[in-house]
């Protein structure tokens, strides 16, 4: 059984206390840091860009640096990211809608020494990801419509995790699945049990004690 990784999601890091969360973040169980990138386009809301995550990177050299894009123009940006220390760049779908497109981002991806993710959101059907499937590392389910944390768990967007770890592991695929939106420990749990290997999870971590809350959800397996 593999482990179960947690990523928090530093979009509801409270910024007045950088410093303390910060701490609390490295010394949790925590081994990824999810970072969401938004345009402004993509989803009506804006986030950070590189030099944001190369601070990042030298402040939490210990996790693996898991980017969300969520922009327009994943092309012009997954590069511009991994320059920054990204280890994990994933995009969405719905970019292209177009799965010659998306393999060609993810080749273009590995060739500059990432592992690339393929995110789809709440009304993109699983199905559409069959063949794209070998070519990613990860697979990104949004349970909430991506561009804010704090939102309510889509609890249908657990028969797509059903679907793709069956596919996964029918077709012995070196592709892990992550769910992103709502999680706390009821949701985390259902999402577990229905084959997730990487939650992400924002507002839950951050909005209260950082290393207990990382902890209740590194148990839920
Ligand atoms: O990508 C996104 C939102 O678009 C997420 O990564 C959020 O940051 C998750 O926040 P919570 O739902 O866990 O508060
Ligand atoms: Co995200």
């Amino acid at each position: 059984m593999s482990e179960l990784i947690i990523a928090p999601s530093i979009l509801s890091l409270d910024y007045s206390k950088f410093e303390s969360q910060c701490d609390e973040l490295c010394a949790s169980e925590a081994k990824w840091l999810h970072f969401d990138v938004m345009d402004g386009h993509f989803v009506p809301n804006l986030t950070f860009g590189p030099d944001i995550l190369k601070g990042y990177k030298k402040r939490c050299p210990d996790l693996v640096m898991d980017v969300h894009l969520m922009v327009e123009d994943p092309t012009f940006f997954a590069p511009v990211f991994i320059d920054a220390g990204a280890d994990v760049i994933t995009f969405h779908y719905e970019v292209f809608n177009d799965e010659e497109k998306c393999i060609e981002l993810a080749r273009k991806i590995h060739a500059l020494g990432a592992k690339a993710g393929i995110s789809i959101k709440p009304k993109t059907l699983a199905e559409r990801l069959k063949n794209i499937l070998p070519e990613v590392d990860l697979v990104l389910i949004m349970s909430v419509e991506p561009g804010f944390g704090g939102q309510a768990f889509m609890a249908a967007m657990l028969d797509k995790v059903r679907v793709l770890r069956q596919q996964i592991d029918a077709d012995q695929l070196a592709c892990v699945i992550e769910i992103d939106g709502g999680i706390k420990d009821q949701t985390g749990k259902l999402a577990v049990d229905a084959g997730v290997d990487v939650l992400v999870a924002g507002s839950y971590v951050f909005k209260g004690d950082i290393k207990a809350n990382v902890h209740t959800l590194k148990c839920l397996k």
